[in-house]
């Protein structure tokens, strides 16, 4: 079973592609099979070296959405993709809107080994 460490690299990593397509997040979503059983309303993809991002969980502690206390946001802004499931796609064909933005992004981090295991949102 992969660690939430792993699942969040897999889901949210993408340091090769510096300029997206339009279909890029169409063609994301089933490559990293992450349309199983249902389409993900946002899913944001991380266009970053990762020790770039590793380095966030040392930085801007702030509350998560969910109230947790561990989430950190970046002190630079990211490179990133957007990916907006659009209105009106069914199950299992999920249509994404694709947006490359530049934005600060919140993680959150797990205390042990101090990796990311979780997307929280971008500013
Ligand atoms: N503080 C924590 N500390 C530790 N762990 C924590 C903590 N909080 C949650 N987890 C865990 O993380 C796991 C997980 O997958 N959470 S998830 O909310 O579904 C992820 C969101 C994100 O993938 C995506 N999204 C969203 C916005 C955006 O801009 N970009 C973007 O991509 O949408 C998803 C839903 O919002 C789950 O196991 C939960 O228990």
């Amino acid at each position: 079973k992969e660690s939430q460490a792993e699942k969040f690299l897999q889901q949210h990593m993408d340091p090769d592609t510096s300029t997206v397509t339009s279909s890029y997040c169409n063609e994301m979503m089933k490559h990293r099979n992450r349309t199983v059983g249902f389409c993900k309303p946002v899913i944001t993809f991380i266009h970053q070296p990762l020790p770039d991002v590793q380095v966030i969980c040392f930085q801007g502690n702030v509350r998560c959405k969910n109230g947790q206390s561990n989430c950190h946001q970046s002190s630079s802004k990211m490179r990133i993709t957007d990916c907006r499931l659009k209105k009106g796609s069914k199950y299992p064909k999920c249509d994404y809107k694709t947006q490359q933005l530049q934005k600060s992004i919140i993680v959150a981090c797990e205390c042990v080994q101090y990796e990311t295991v979780h997307f929280d949102g971008s500013v």
